[in-house]
């Protein structure tokens, strides 16, 4: 299927304004009417002054000060429209872009980089706005403002106005020559900026990394390359707009040289009045003045398209819903929870399948831990359980459905997840809590913190659960953000509980107050749980060994170590470590 250009897609959110633009149209006409009467206002005055009619001159100021007053206002409202229908045009792409955004699957997070993605939601956005405001009414009034003046020249003097209006075919030209050059270096630069954009979103939210490894001089330099690209590009930019300026100006100045040294042959031969020679002058620069602004707009426009075009890929890219899902709501209970001969790659390529036939039951009620050396697939196996990929083959099914049959949201509302890092959102406490379950009264958050050991510590700030919590809960400690997580996952209260315990180096009283939390929130619920810890690992009812992405043992504790494989070499291997962790710390002492 042929896909429809950016301008028509873009012209489709223009005409849900029709009265605004109707409005600017309006306005426009009116402000072309307004120019060409100063045309005829000025041969009026020079007729009336070479003829000493000075009885006329109280009416003159009349209209000169209604042309005046009606410039003004038009201006005024010219002005104003054209924002108003730039920001609500920008406003509905932005608001489009994120429900787009807000579907996509996993795998495009996995293969763009944010950077990109805010870059559309910005510079883009910006450049369509203009394109929806500004742009397109010049491109508009222009050539409806030269078509009248040429028509008023024509009934002057029309051979002047034939000799005049070749300069319109030339203007184009120049048009057509500099605005492909303006697309393609608009496309380079929007994708110059992104890249940019991404780099700087990396570097500053890893502040703490540059400052101790000492990267700054990196950076910098890194960052100069990514300036300098788009400076350079900006630079051909501005060589080309000044070049398509430069070449229009000069037609625009020889055409109207032409004009007038015809003009003034024309009156000193007697078959032109002054009046009129000065009204033909007036309306040369309309319409020539147009034609000249014309190659610039052109290439601004064919930039914003560029723009366009990058937004438009985000809102083509394939989604996981055809609409934006309704709230998430836990299910309340499920009894089995099966993965059959589960395959998954994250590439095309067959060869190395982070995922080979892995198959398991979960029934309710039960706790099962994942173990395996890094790399094994655990992560990988949260990831297909929470619905983010689908396996390559096998299947995942609860209760005998698959998600096919479920559906992804219905699917997804079995789970309730507690990440190894906790992810939290810019807000107050209270939100980001309630981000597990929206219809929660205040007993119920205040209950969930208190279950997740997070409640004494919110009464001690001073805000409590109104306390703003910064980027991605910045102003908190890592076992805070922890215990938030796990009050998030109680609130939720889903049947099947997946749990990344937490490797990261929390000290040994907040581990353990988290690791109180943990327990509390496991109690009744199905839990699988990537375990790094042996309590939680020999209290499961069941553990699957992960190597390589395959399943290389499954069984209980007591089962796996008297088989004396793979879990049992690593049971030791971790005991091992212990030990002389143990020793070291009781050294130090
Ligand atoms: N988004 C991704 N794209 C491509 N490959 C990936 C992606 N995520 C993980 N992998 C690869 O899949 C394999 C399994 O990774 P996974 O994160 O599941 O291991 P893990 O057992 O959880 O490791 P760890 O204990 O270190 O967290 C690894 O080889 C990894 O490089």
């Amino acid at each position: 299927m042929k896909k429809e250009s950016p301008f028509f897609r873009l012209l489709k959110y223009m005409g849900k304004y029709k009265m605004l633009y109707a409005g600017l149209i309006t306005t426009m006409l009116v402000g072309i009417a307004l120019e060409l009467s100063v045309a005829w206002f000025l041969s009026l005055i020079t007729n009336a002054a070479v003829k000493f009619e000075v009885e006329r001159w109280p009416m003159l100021i009349l209209m000169g000060a209604v042309i005046l007053v009606g410039s003004s206002l038009t201006s005024f409202f010219d002005t104003y429209l054209k924002q108003k229908a730039s920001l609500k045009v920008r406003n509905d792409i932005r608001l489009d872009t994120m429900d787009h955004v807000l579907r996509f699957p996993q795998t495009y997070y996995d293969q763009t980089h944010t950077g990109d993605l805010l870059a559309r939601f910005t510079s883009d956005n910006q450049a369509v706005g203009e394109a929806a405001g500004n742009i397109i009414m010049g491109l508009l009034k222009n050539p409806l403002l030269a078509l009248c003046a040429f028509i008023y020249l024509l009934n002057i003097h029309w051979p002047l106005a034939l000799i005049t209006i070749c300069v319109g075919p030339l203007m184009i030209l120049v048009g057509k020559l500099f605005g492909e050059s303006m697309r393609k270096k608009g496309t380079r630069l929007q994708e110059a900026m992104s890249k940019g954009t991404s780099f700087l979103q990396d570097v500053l939210g890893a502040s703490v990394l540059y400052k101790i490894f000492g990267l700054e001089k990196k950076i910098s330099k890194q960052y100069r390359q990514y300036s300098t690209e788009i400076a350079a590009i900006e630079r051909s930019q501005g060589m080309t707009q000044g070049a398509a300026a430069a070449v229009s100006g000069g037609i625009a100045i020889i055409t109207i040289m032409i004009a007038i040294l015809l003009a003034g042959f024309f009156v000193a031969k007697g078959s032109l009045e002054v009046g009129a020679m000065l009204a033909f002058i007036q309306l040369m620069n309309y319409l020539v003045n147009p034609f000249s602004v014309l190659p610039s707009l052109w290439s601004s426009m064919q930039q914003a398209l560029a723009g366009a075009e990058r937004i438009f890929q985000v809102i083509d890219t394939p989604k996981e819903y055809a609409e934006l899902p309704s709230e998430g709501r836990a299910k309340t209970s499920f009894s089995e929870l099966a993965m059959s001969s589960v395959g998954f790659s994250y590439t095309d390529s067959a060869d190395a399948p982070a995922l080979h036939d892995v198959g398991f039951h979960v029934y309710a009620g039960q706790t099962v831990a994942i173990v395996g050396a890094s790399g094994g697939g655990k992560s990988t196996l949260f990831k297909l359980l929470l619905g983010l990929y689908l396996p390559t083959t096998g299947s995942i099914k609860i209760d005998g459905k698959d998600v096919n049959t479920l559906g992804l949201r219905e699917y997804r509302d079995y789970f309730s997840l507690v990440p190894q890092e906790s992810v939290l959102l810019s807000g107050t406490i209270r939100d980001n809590i309630l981000d597990g379950n929206r219809s929660a009264g205040e007993e119920e958050i205040v209950a969930a913190a208190k279950q997740a050991n997070a409640y004494d510590f919110i009464m001690k700030l001073p805000q409590g659960f109104d306390t703003e919590i910064g980027e991605r809960g910045s102003r908190l400690s890592g076992g805070q953000k922890q215990r938030i997580a796990i009050a998030r996952a109680i609130l939720r209260d889903a049947p099947i509980l997946l749990l990344d315990e937490a490797t990261a180096a929390l000290d040994n009283e907040s581990e353990r107050i988290v690791q109180d939390a943990l327990t509390k929130l496991m109690v009744g619920r199905t839990t699988l749980v990537i375990a790094h810890r042996l309590s939680t690992v020999q209290n499961a009812d069941l553990i699957l060994v992960m190597e390589n992405g395959e399943l290389v043992e499954k069984g209980t504790h007591h089962a796996l170590l008297s088989a004396g494989g793979r879990y049992h070499a690593l049971y030791h291997a971790q005991l091992q470590q212990e030990e002389q962790a143990d020793m070291e710390c009781q050294t130090f002492n």
